[in-house]
């Protein structure tokens, strides 16, 4: 597939669509050779993965606000399969001194080996599907990174079919979801964490092994929140080239249930009776509002 208003081919692994660069760079993603103090934080596309990054660097820098602004979160944390020019997430991973934390948006089974046999933790956050889907869609009108979604019709189809980059959302989640209980994972959800951060952010700090002080906690708290973030230039990508944020600002509105203002009835009836179908072999759930 070629998208000719914008710089990108889409290509397939395994048939999931990826980047025609990261497709012909495949080996060298695939045979990545992850560490045993490697953490990875997984996430399908716009599920809060920048939010998920922030608390984590701010949890390992013990909240000093001051460390975790040292460079843009991009450069704290290897994109593992993003190649793009001269740029490559794996030679940025290798280059980086140990211990190392790391992003991708693979699923389950195009992540490399390395990770389940160094038994890396992982970090992965997951965010119910239509405001995913909705998050995604903003996120490719201003990204000319992907590839343009089209109208938000057109869009819809794109992906309930899985035929967007990182494929479906469906396998992603469900894949992650499986694995967890074979391999140190914490599974997050993006709706716990707007209801309760203070909660989840614990969590990821006992995960982490690390034991920080309740005011040391709440810093992290307001640090992470959508306004703060939304102004921090090291958390909100506004110098990211590829960003056209005048179409759509990459901390667009930080909500649960923003699908609503998306959706038409119908969409949401098919999404419905299609979801059913796709989530019927999980015990996985998910809210779509608080
Ligand atoms: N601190 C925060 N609190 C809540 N949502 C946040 C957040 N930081 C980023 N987000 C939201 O997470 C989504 C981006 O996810 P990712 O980092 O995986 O690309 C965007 O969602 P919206 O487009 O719904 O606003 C963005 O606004
Ligand atoms: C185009 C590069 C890029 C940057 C960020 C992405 O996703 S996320 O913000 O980490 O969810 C995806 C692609």
């Amino acid at each position: 597939v070629r998208d000719g208003m914008r710089p990108i081919e889409v290509s397939q692994v395994d048939g999931v669509f990826l980047e025609k660069n990261m497709c012909n760079n495949w080996d060298k993603i695939w045979n990545f050779q992850a560490k045993p103090d490697d953490l990875l934080i997984a996430s399908y596309p716009k599920a809060g993965t920048t939010w998920t990054q922030e608390i984590v660097d701010l949890i390992q820098n013990n909240g000093d606000i001051e460390n975790s602004r040292r460079a843009p979160i991009h450069l704290r944390h290897p994109f593992l399969e993003w190649v793009r020019n001269s740029f490559s997430g794996i030679d940025e991973a290798n280059a980086m001194p140990s211990p190392r934390t790391l992003k991708t948006h693979l699923p389950i089974q195009l992540l490399p080996p390395s990770f389940w046999e160094k038994k890396c933790k992982i970090i992965y956050v997951a965010r119910n599907a239509k405001d995913n889907m909705v998050s995604y869609y903003y996120f490719q009108t201003m990204n000319k990174g992907l590839p343009d979604p089209g109208s938000w019709d057109e869009y819809f189809e794109t992906f309930m079919s899985g035929k967007v980059m990182w494929g479906s959302w469906f396998d992603h989640v469900k894949g992650w979801w499986k694995k967890k209980d074979s391999h140190p994972i914490l599974y997050l959800f993006y709706e716990e964490m707007m209801k309760d951060p203070k909660r989840e952010i614990r969590k990821v700090m006992e995960f982490l092994g690390k034991n920080l002080k309740e005011e040391v906690l709440d810093k992290i708290v307001n640090n992470t929140s959508f306004a703060v973030m939304k102004n921090n230039p090291m958390t909100n990508y506004i110098n990211d080239i590829e960003m056209n944020h005048s179409l759509s600002p990459f901390m667009r509105k930080g909500v649960v249930g923003d699908w609503k203002n998306q959706f038409t009835e119908d969409q949401n009836k098919r999404f419905n009776e299609d979801y059913e179908k796709h989530m019927a072999d999980t015990s996985l759930s998910f809210f779509e509002e608080l």
